[in-house]
């Protein structure tokens, strides 16, 4: 730096999902407790353990859709203004038989806020744009998926809550999603992911949810 030239102060991105304390199940069964960590811009975190561990409801909880039976979650730094911080994909891909696979985008996209990528070119993104006009009930399994990932494109939101997302997917499916994440997360954007698959992706770290007894 020269004489007299007055350095910038780094822009941080204040945006922070912050778990404090948290508890979350059903009731009196509590799954996971005393949880606290932050899930920074840029950074993502893997939920990991077995079948009934209790990632999906973990996932509920950071979503708003369950209420934690203790502490708190909040999405720090994000301007309501800027619509909700947050996407999430649970395990059902809440595709309608009879609505085309393009009109289903774009169902979905008017809700959520057209903030992203054009309906067609998700489509083509995802692999799906040669059947955009096919029913989505006729969608195999993976291709589903793959729509519910095209969804993620079409408004942008700081925050994914993913479960599962590479369940039915094939190996390039899979290396999409990776791909998709990073550029996400490259993005600034944040990321928790439950899955028992592996997700070679930069920036991840690791919250191992115990077996129940
Ligand atoms: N609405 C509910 N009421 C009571 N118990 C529930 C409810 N939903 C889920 N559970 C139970 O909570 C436990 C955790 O389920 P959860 O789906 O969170 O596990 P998971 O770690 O995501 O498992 P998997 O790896 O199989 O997806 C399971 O024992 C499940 O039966």
């Amino acid at each position: 730096m020269t004489r007299g030239q007055v350095q910038e102060p780094q822009r941080q991105d204040p945006r922070r999902l912050k778990v404090r304390g948290l508890a979350c199940g059903y009731g009196e069964t509590v799954l996971a407790s005393d949880l606290d960590f932050e899930v920074a811009p840029g950074t993502g975190l893997l939920l990991r353990g077995p079948n009934g561990a209790g990632k999906s409801t973990l996932l509920l909880t950071l979503a708003g859709l369950l209420h934690p039976l203790a502490g708190s979650v909040s999405v720090e730094g994000h301007d309501p203004d800027d619509g909700p911080a947050l996407h999430y994909c649970g395990h059902r891909n809440a595709v309608r038989a009879r609505l085309g696979v393009l009109d289903t985008l774009r169902f979905w996209t008017d809700i959520n806020g057209a903030t992203g990528m054009e309906p067609a070119a998700a489509l083509k993104r995802v692999g799906l744009g040669h059947i955009a006009g096919l029913d989505a009930g006729y969608l195999s399994a993976g291709q589903q998926r793959r729509l519910v990932l095209a969804r993620l494109l079409t408004t942008n939101r700081p925050l994914w809550l993913l479960d599962e997302p590479s369940a039915a997917l094939d190996a390039e499916g899979q290396g999409l999603l990776a791909t998709l994440l990073t550029e996400h997360l490259g993005n600034g954007g944040m990321a928790v992911i439950a899955t028992h698959d592996d997700l070679a992706i930069a920036g991840l770290s690791t919250l191992a949810l115990g077996a129940r007894p």
